[in-house]
């Protein structure tokens, strides 16, 4: 049996959080493996990178879910008994759920929406002084996933609500009030989210039929049981939450556009150039670090011993920087997706292999499109300028966004566009 390599020092939680996403990539290229062994929070952790461990990692018979992910990250980014921390056909009932939801009409309506949201907007951007888009976006996502979930919210009550959709999602990996905000967000929004699924549930808030909310508060499980209301709860955020973080690809895809400014006249009007970049910056730009799951039962893997109840992290971020599946990775070149056909466990910002069948990521298809739509927005329906500022990515952060979450000026509605 091969020797793992393992990290020397007795804990290395700290260096996880100041290395950010480079943490298991270092450690890769410093031992020469794409497998060591390393003790995060107190505990011993497998870190693994690549194509071949992101296969074994989406195996259900070698991992499991349960108690896989860190309290912290449960307190504010995912909620407690959620679809993320779920095995077997548990999972299966309750991911069947979610993926009824993500039918190709009702992606196509988000992004009906979301694209007349937009247009909208453009008039009050037009007037307005500097626009920091991911803040912009928040709002704007907000509105629209509430609105096509079927979940009331008034006016006055965006700015509210997506403040905390934002704190949840900037929770998980920070220390001190940036995480304790996400905490109190968390609490305050599945609270709300609580008594609406109970008000949906008597007939007093009724939901539209097929909407996310109908579908997750009338949810039998495999016995024939409404999911507790908590539960329902967390499943709602499970969808509100992702949605409205799509705010962050789409600051990335107008840092792309900046950086890269030939890009701008090719994906205007043309959708395969279009989901090109939009693929590399779903790959290139750094979002969700980390995957977590435990050893189901011990089992060996490429000379490695892996014993049962340890935790193993995937490196999602470094298996899409790794050169064996990405030459130059550090370069961003959409080009590279032209005639590629991309397997299930090399590209893998939202996890890999089956939707259905694993913890691949339920809103993935729904993210390329609200993507593609924005990227058409940024490039075809108004121009703007990137005044000087500091969009250096910071890889210690989660969210690596540039500071003041691209901020842009002068918007004009793009000439040849009707006003929504
Ligand atoms: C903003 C872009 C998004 C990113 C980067 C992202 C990323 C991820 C990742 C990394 C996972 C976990 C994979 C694993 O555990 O192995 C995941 C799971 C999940 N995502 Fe997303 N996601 C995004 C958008 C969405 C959207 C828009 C939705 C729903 C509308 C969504 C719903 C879910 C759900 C329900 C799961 C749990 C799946 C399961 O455990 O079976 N996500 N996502």
């Amino acid at each position: 049996m091969a020797t793992m390599p393992a990290d020397r020092s007795p804990d290395s939680t700290l260096a996880l959080l100041r290395a950010g996403y480079r943490f298991v990539s270092e450690r890769c290229e410093r031992y020469g493996s794409d497998v060591f062994q390393t003790r995060i929070l107190l505990t011993p952790t497998i870190c693994l990178r690549g194509r071949p461990a992101a296969e074994l990692f989406y195996d259900n018979d070698r991992f499991q879910r349960d108690t896989a992910m860190p309290l912290r990250v449960q307190r504010t980014l995912t909620g407690r008994g959620g679809v993320q921390g779920l095995d077997g056909p548990e999972h299966d009932d309750r991911k069947a759920m979610f993926m009824s939801i993500m039918t190709p009409t009702a992606i196509r309506q988000l992004g009906q929406l979301f694209d007349d949201e937009w247009r909208t907007r453009i008039t009050a951007w037009e007037g307005a002084g500097p626009v920091s888009l991911y803040d912009e976006l928040g709002r704007l996502l907000t509105r629209v996933v509430c609105a096509w979930a079927g979940v009331p919210l008034p006016t006055s009550q965006v700015e509210r609500r997506a403040t905390e959709l934002h704190a949840m999602i900037e929770a998980p990996a920070a220390i001190g009030p940036r995480h304790w905000r996400g905490r109190l967000a968390r609490y305050r929004a599945q609270h709300w989210l609580t008594d609406l699924v109970e008000r949906t549930r008597v007939g007093s808030a009724p939901a539209p039929a097929g909407s996310a909310l109908a579908v997750i508060a009338e949810h039998r499980d495999r016995a024939g049981r409404l999911l507790p209301r908590r539960i329902a709860a967390v499943e709602l955020l499970n969808v509100l939450r992702p949605v409205v973080a799509v705010d962050q690809y789409i600051a990335f895809a107008a840092l792309a556009l900046h950086d890269h400014p030939a890009w701008r006249e090719r994906v205007r009007d043309d959708d395969e150039a279009t989901e090109h970049f939009v693929q590399e910056v779903r790959r290139y730009y750094p979002f969700f670090p980390l995957a977590a799951a435990r050893v189901r039962r011990s089992f060996d893997w490429q000379g490695h011993h892996f014993p049962k109840g340890r935790r193993v992290l995937l490196d999602l971020y470094g298996t899409n920087h790794h050169p064996a599946i990405w030459p130059q990775p550090e370069l961003f070149r959409p080009e590279r997706f032209a005639g590629r056909r991309v397997d299930p466990f090399e590209l893998i910002p939202q996890g890999g292999g089956d939707h259905w069948a694993g913890h691949r990521c339920a809103g993935e298809w729904l993210t390329i499109d609200l993507m593609k739509r924005a990227v058409t927005n940024l490039t075809a329906a108004m121009r703007y300028d990137v005044p000087v500022q500091d969009l250096a990515l910071d890889l210690h952060r989660m969210p690596a966004l540039p500071p003041l979450g691209l901020t842009v000026t002068n918007v004009r509605r793009a000439p040849d566009l009707r006003p929504a």
